[in-house]
């Protein structure tokens, strides 16, 4: 499928957009090896949540739905989970393979999981190195790329792990891991990450502790079932408020949106850079900070990112790189090379679109320096890669000429029905399918 998107246009109105894909991947996860039912609400119907859905499926879990977001976990307790009889395919979801490495590593079968050709390439050692200390045994088709072949556990221990990078990935494999361990599994966050795995845990009922910088819990308790409402992704959200923030004339309200300060770097940062963005109605919705976001035009100007905010907007840069070069001025990145390992090398893939628009810019080996000024039009290449699809769509409210996106399957994977609610808002955007 390719997007083609007409300059210009104004954005209005007020949306929910689709689950949050972190904690949807998590409810999946924690309410399967709960005791007990648990009904989930909100959940994500994208690519990346579906597999995790169906890895948990063939792992013996019964799962009904989902229906309009809703799903019944009928839990089976911490070892209840049985032999799959085929490999586990991750799809496109680096979430689903490096969390579930840290269940399965636990278990007493073997299990294999495999992935598409973008998450074959992403590096695994990351999870890998600190579950073989904890004592699994895990292998690599190719160095520490997928597929993973995880052997059956004779028993985990609990470790100390001060992380080398501020994962939220690493940390939420390993807690899952450490549910399994014996005595306490603990990290160190080298920087705040998303806290959706711990803050969930309690909300099972499990004994999660953070201190400072160290979050620990303790191996072998229970988890008992329990409702979740799943507020509206942040992360999909941000490609409504960018587009509002540069379109003038523009005014949208984005309805029940997680706004978790381990989310809200994209919020901080286009504060920074001048934008009109108010919380409203803030509530607490099952330990997760919900709220209204109320966006309305305003001019940007480029700025020196804080490096704090790196980890707390990780997947929203390829939409802020969009904000910035509508700024006046200069924006600089650093410190944000984690960029070149997710779908696709997101570093490369924005600085090869910008280019194609005219904005110039210069890559860097842990960021970017975008210089702000006017967009052409073009045909952008996305490398298979959902945010850099949506990043460039909302990149024509600001276009002299039309944009062409190419390959934007994978916008299916966080955010299924992007063009048709984009298309509602006011982006002037049609979908033809994509040359064989
Ligand atoms: O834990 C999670 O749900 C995620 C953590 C982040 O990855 P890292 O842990 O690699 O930073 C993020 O990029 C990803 O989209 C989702
Ligand atoms: C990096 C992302 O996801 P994942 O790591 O789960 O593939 C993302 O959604 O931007």
């Amino acid at each position: 499928m390719e997007f083609k998107l007409f300059p210009g246009g104004t954005i209005s109105g007020e949306v929910r957009v689709p689950g949050d894909k972190s904690i949807s991947h998590r409810s999946v996860m924690l309410s399967s090896i709960a005791e007990g039912d648990s009904r989930i609400r909100g959940f994500l119907e994208g690519e990346d949540a579906l597999a995790t859905l169906a890895a948990l499926r063939a792992l013996g879990v019964e799962i009904a739905g989902p229906a309009k977001g809703e799903l019944r976990v009928s839990g089976v307790g911490l070892a209840g989970l049985r032999a799959p009889s085929t490999e586990l395919d991750m799809g496109n979801s680096g979430t689903s393979m490096r969390l579930l490495s840290g269940l399965l590593a636990g278990q007493p079968f073997a299990s294999r999981l495999t992935g598409d050709a973008s998450l074959c390439r992403r590096p695994m050692a990351r999870v890998m190195q600190p579950l073989a200390r904890m004592g699994a045994s895990i292998t690599a088709a190719d160095g520490d790329r997928p597929p993973l072949q995880i052997d059956a556990c004779r028993g985990l221990q609990g470790i100390h792990y001060p992380m080398p990078i501020a994962s939220a990935q690493v940390k939420s494999c390993l807690l899952l891991a450490g549910l399994y361990a014996e005595g306490c599994t603990s990290v160190t966050e080298p920087a705040p990450t998303r806290d959706h795995t711990e803050r969930m845990l309690r909300g099972f009922g499990y004994e999660v502790t953070r201190d400072n910088d160290v979050i620990q819990l303790r191996g072998g308790g229970r988890l008992v079932g329990t409702d979740i409402d799943i507020p509206a992704d942040i992360s999909s959200a941000a490609f409504f408020i960018v587009a509002a923030t540069i379109a003038p004339g523009s005014e949208l309200l984005l309805t029940h949106v997680g706004v978790n300060p381990t989310r809200i770097g994209i919020i901080s940062i286009l504060t920074l850079m001048g934008a009109d963005i108010t919380l409203m109605n803030e509530r607490d919705v099952g330990g997760e900070p919900v709220a209204d976001i109320l966006v309305r035009h305003a001019p940007l100007r480029g700025i020196a990112i804080p490096e704090d905010q790196v980890p707390l907007a990780i997947d929203e840069f390829p939409v802020l790189f969009i904000a910035a070069a509508c700024a006046e001025g200069r924006t600089t990145l650093s410190g944000a090379e984690e960029l070149r390992v997710k779908e696709s090398d997101r570093i490369a893939s924005m600085a090869e679109g910008l280019t194609t628009l005219g904005v110039r810019n210069e890559p860097r080996p842990d960021g970017i320096v975008i210089e702000g000024g006017a967009l052409g039009g073009g045909v952008i290449h996305t490398h298979h890669d959902h945010r850099i699809a949506m990043a460039f769509a909302v990149a024509a409210l600001r276009a002299e000429r039309e944009i062409y996106v190419m390959d934007c399957d994978t916008v299916a994977t966080s955010f299924p029905g992007f063009d048709a609610m984009a298309r509602g808002l006011g982006l002037q955007i049609s979908t033809q399918a994509g040359q064989a």
